[in-house]
């Protein structure tokens, strides 16, 4: 490996992570591993969850392919890790006496990753976990004794009310302290009543909640050196540990997926605006490359540091339909609803006409069959979740934000030629179809589990379903003609005036073959 200046501030110092058994996290525990071997120890703060241990959830993630790099350089990369439990949204953080004292005796830097990024969260939870949570963090890295950094995991989005997105952190739409003291007497059916005049002009809770915790991050910036990381649609990774690896339904995954599976025909999304994805790789070399710049150069400030693509190499949604379609008709997804063929349109009132056509009319067939042959009906609870959750996304993918990234192009500067290598987050390099094929084989492989061994027999499945459509098509037709045929005396006219000339054709073909014989 090249020198690298991040991999040796690294060397030696303890780090604690929350959020490691997610999506970001596990790849920050990975990387860390992989090109920080020399790292002292990853104190993972964990809860127990769906009867599993901390323990238990800790080694099961260790056992993700993820972690296949790893394994290979080092068996033994499991010593590094020390789970700790902890409930982010208990008093204290759910963390033990014992526990709070070997971490405050030897942290060196804090990655804060956990969060819920549900866009349906209840405001009361939300501000739970993405703000007191954030706050109680902040305090027990106060009292850390060796704390040379603390990185704090943001969204691009957390000033979506704004159009354009400077690396500052803007005066938050309410005093933190003053909601949580306000919520904190209210019972959840008046939070919920209140929740859509406070979010104001911001889509949800989550939006909401993370510009309170940069708000909080930043009331500590004079007792800890802290850095704010903000990425905007965080997508599979593009090259570590291996092109398109992706673990979830999350923001254009599931979209893409639903779509791959010829369920969504239909969404609402501009053509034109810019598809801000990132890949997750990007987004976790920046953080640790932000944590390094933190803790040696000590910046006066917070830093913000916005992690986005739209102004540095710009991508549409048009484009990203084009390429999803193309991946999943060359690489079909196994036992597709219907070919895929989906279409983004920004037209409110074609979307509702697709919508009617192409996703319930055809899940209404579909349960019919379902029940007629004896089976529960399902296609129409499918789809009413994946309206959900499109109504949901809907508003970032239908509009334009600009963000400053002078921050980031400031770090990259002061990166030595190795670490450029190593912590790349130069999304110039990034070549979009390759990126979005790799990402759509990657929500196949690690999100669906589906071989790509079987592609053959989903194709198959795939010509399977095309015939279906035209003899479905046909008979239709044909259903309607004679329909309109028993009504309409014109229509029976042209009827009979078509057939005749038909036979008129045929008896003439056969008469001339008969002939040059
Ligand atoms: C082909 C054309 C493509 C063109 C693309 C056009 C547009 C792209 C679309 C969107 C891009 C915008 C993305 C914006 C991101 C903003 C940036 C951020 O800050 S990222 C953080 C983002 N957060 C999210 O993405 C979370 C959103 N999800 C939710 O809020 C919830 O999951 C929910 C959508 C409200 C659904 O909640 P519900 O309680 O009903 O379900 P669960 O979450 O419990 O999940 C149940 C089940 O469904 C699976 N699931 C979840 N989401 C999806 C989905 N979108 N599609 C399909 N399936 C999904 C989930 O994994 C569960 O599965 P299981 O039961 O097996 O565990
Ligand atoms: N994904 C994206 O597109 C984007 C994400 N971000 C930000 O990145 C960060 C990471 O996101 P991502 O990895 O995608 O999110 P995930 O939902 O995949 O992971 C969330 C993590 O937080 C942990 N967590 C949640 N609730 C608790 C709790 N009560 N106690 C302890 N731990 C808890 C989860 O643990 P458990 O496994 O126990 O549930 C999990 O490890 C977040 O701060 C998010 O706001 C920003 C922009 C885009």
């Amino acid at each position: 490996m090249a020198s690298s200046h991040i991999a040796e501030y690294y060397a030696g110092k303890s780090v604690l992570i929350t959020g490691a058994t997610g999506f970001m996290g596990k790849v920050l525990v990975e990387k860390m591993l992989r090109s920080c071997p020399r790292v002292s120890a990853l104190y993972l703060l964990v809860r127990p969850k769906a009867g599993q241990s901390m323990q238990e959830r800790v080694a099961a993630m260790m056992e993700c392919k993820l972690f296949d790099r790893v394994r290979e350089d080092n068996p033994d990369f499991h010593s590094k890790i020390v789970p700790v439990s902890s409930e982010l949204t208990q008093p204290g953080l759910g963390i033990g006496a014992a526990d709070v004292e070997r971490l405050t005796a030897c942290i060196n830097i804090v990655f804060h990753c956990a969060a819920t990024i549900r866009f349906d969260e209840p405001l009361k939870h939300a501000l739970q976990l993405n703000v007191i949570a954030t706050q109680q963090l902040l305090s027990l890295a106060q009292q850390m004794h060796h704390l040379e950094a603390f990185i704090h995991i943001s969204t691009a989005y957390a000033n979506c009310n704004r159009r354009h997105i400077d690396e500052i952190i803007y005066p938050p739409p309410v005093e933190p302290k003053k909601l949580i003291d306000s919520l904190e007497w209210m019972d959840d059916s008046i939070v919920r009543d209140i929740t859509p005049r406070l979010i104001g002009d911001r889509p949800n809770t989550y939006t909401y909640t993370k510009a309170l915790a940069e708000c909080v991050v930043q009331q500590e910036r004079g007792k800890i050196n802290v850095a704010i990381i903000r990425p905007s649609i965080v997508g599979a990774s593009w090259q570590e540990p291996f092109p398109g690896w992706i673990d979830n339904f999350n923001g254009p995954s599931g979209i893409f997926i639903a779509a791959g599976k010829g369920i969504l025909r239909t969404m609402r999304a501009n053509n034109d605006a810019v598809a801000d994805l990132i890949p997750v790789d990007v987004v976790i070399n920046l953080t640790l490359a932000a944590g390094w710049y933190t803790a040696v150069q000590k910046p006066k400030s917070a830093l913000v540091y916005n992690c986005t693509t739209g102004g540095i190499n710009p991508f549409h949604w048009g484009e990203i339909e084009h390429h999803v379609m193309s991946t999943f008709k060359r690489n079909p997804l196994e036992q597709a609803f219907r070919r895929p063929n989906a279409n983004i349109t920004s037209n409110y009132l074609i979307n509702q006409y697709w919508i009617l056509v192409s996703h319930k009319f055809p899940a209404l067939l579909y349960d019919l069959f379902l029940r007629l042959s004896g089976q529960k009906p399902q296609m129409m609870r499918i789809f009413n979740r994946l309206h959900k959750a499109i109504g949901l996304l809907e508003y970032f993918s239908s509009q334009d934000w600009e963000w400053n990234s002078e921050n980031l192009n400031m770090l990259m500067s002061q990166l030595s030629p190795g670490d450029r290598k190593t912590f790349n987050f130069d999304v110039r390099q990034l070549n979009w179809p390759e990126y979005i094929e790799n990402y759509c084989i990657g929500t196949k492989k690690y999100v669906l589990n589906e071989d790509m061994s079987e592609i053959p027999a989903a194709r198959q499945h795939l010509r399977k379903l095309r015939n279906i459509r035209y003899t479905f098509n046909t008979v239709l037709l044909v259903f309607i003609w004679r329909v309109f045929i028993a009504r309409s005396q014109m229509a029976r006219n042209i009827w009979y005036f078509v057939v005749s000339l038909c036979f008129k054709f045929l008896s003439y073909f056969r008469a001339s073959s008969t002939l040059s014989k």
